[in-house]
């Protein structure tokens, strides 16, 4: 994959996949990496208006005044008839965020397949209650990784033919409801393909994300009724997204990336509160941060500040020392209780060396 930083590199650990290590001594104060390139983000449907798409600013609740309008739209692209444009369901928090995101080249492109999701969403709103999904039954089933692709081979043999036997205009009727939890998920990977469809292919998100680990068997084991939700994701995009991001719909680029989110994502949390009591924002995929371990007692604290990211030493290092951070986790709880956060939210049985040593010592007490 390359190097990602000049301060550390990326080897195999025996407890935990691949981790980073020190390249050399290191001072505490160190920035070891500032990183702000997001192959996606999703903001939770309820906090949609608070939170600034651009730099996520979230201000305690208060609305975000900033929109994009059909003014905005004709000055991207003239030519086009933007009325009854909604906005793509995008709040800024001033008019520089807003003016920074429209910059990205072909940003149109994300626009549209924002704008027709949202429109999707307000149309299946209006239309009333899905039928009732049966959650106990679709969490009852024993998961495999050879049901997974069955389930995948399947949707490509029957749905995937089926619709492409259609016409066009009737291609919509396939759309499955959509929920706003299908929603902000269907724009986060909307974002996905169209930032890896404009990066370039030696760029470091691009072979940083190609090379994440999957947590796809591990969660929809914990929760089957994901199975079902991804694939309806997948139904939603695949009838939703212009043609110039559809062209990149895959059904393995989409395991990948729904696969990679789940285990290597950053949380979005509101700022100066404290762990028990922010509130969780939403997510973003950063593929080149993804490479830290988890420690109970992490030598790195990350800080976040606008849409940059920054990894800082919180104490000196020597040379090959293992490089961690902390993921959302009480680091103050007794041991079983943070392995007991760690299974929960990132599937793992957290062998850290904080972990192991604590446990250590109970083995030995007990024994
Ligand atoms: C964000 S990734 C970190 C990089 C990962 N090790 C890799 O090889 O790509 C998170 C995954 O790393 C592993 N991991 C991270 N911290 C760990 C820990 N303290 N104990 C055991 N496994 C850990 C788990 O498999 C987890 O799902």
């Amino acid at each position: 994959m390359g190097p990602i930083s000049e301060f550390f590199s990326i080897q195999n650990t025996e407890y935990g996949g691949r981790a980073c290590f020190s390249n050399t001594a290191l001072a505490r104060g160190t920035v070891i990496l500032d990183a702000d390139e997001c192959l996606g983000e999703s903001i939770s449907y309820e906090f949609r208006k608070e939170i600034c798409h651009f730099c996520f600013l979230y201000n305690y609740g208060k609305k975000m005044k900033w929109r994009i309008g059909a003014f905005e739209m004709e000055q991207l692209e003239p030519g086009t008839n933007w009325k009854g444009f909604r906005g793509a369901g995008l709040w800024f928090c001033s008019q520089q965020c807003r003016d920074a995101f429209l910059r990205q080249e072909h940003v149109v492109e994300l626009i549209q397949g924002y704008e027709n999701l949202l429109h999707a969403l307000q149309i299946t709103q209006k239309s009333g209650s899905p039928q009732k999904t049966d959650e106990q039954k679709l969490n009852s089933f024993l998961i495999s990784s050879e049901l997974i692709d069955r389930q995948w081979e399947q949707l490509q043999e029957n749905w995937i033919k089926h619709v492409l036997r259609l016409k066009p205009n009737k291609r919509i009727l396939q759309c499955p409801h959509i929920t706003e939890e299908t929603y902000c998920c269907a724009r986060s990977v909307c974002t996905s393909l169209f930032q890896l469809k404009h990066l370039d292919s030696t760029s470091l998100t691009k072979r940083s994300f190609d090379v994440l680990q999957s947590n796809e068997l591990s969660k929809i084991s914990r929760f089957p009724i994901l199975l079902s939700f991804q694939i309806a994701v997948y139904q939603v995009l695949y009838i939703l997204l212009p043609p110039s991001l559809h062209s990149q719909l895959s059904v393995p680029l989409f395991r990948h990336i729904m696969g990679t989110e789940y285990g290597n994502a950053f949380g979005i949390w509101q700022a100066g509160e404290s762990i028990d009591d922010r509130e969780y924002l939403g997510y973003r995929l950063i593929p080149q941060a993804s490479f830290f371990n988890h420690s109970c007692d992490p030598n790195i604290d990350k800080i976040a500040n606008g849409r940059k990211m920054s990894f800082i030493l919180n104490r000196d290092v020597q040379p090959g020392t293992q490089l961690c951070i902390a993921y959302n986790c009480n680091l103050k709880l007794p041991v079983a209780d943070r392995r007991h956060v760690m299974k929960e939210n990132w599937f793992f049985d957290c062998l850290c060396e904080k972990c192991s040593s604590e446990l250590q010592t109970i083995h030995k007490c007990l024994f």
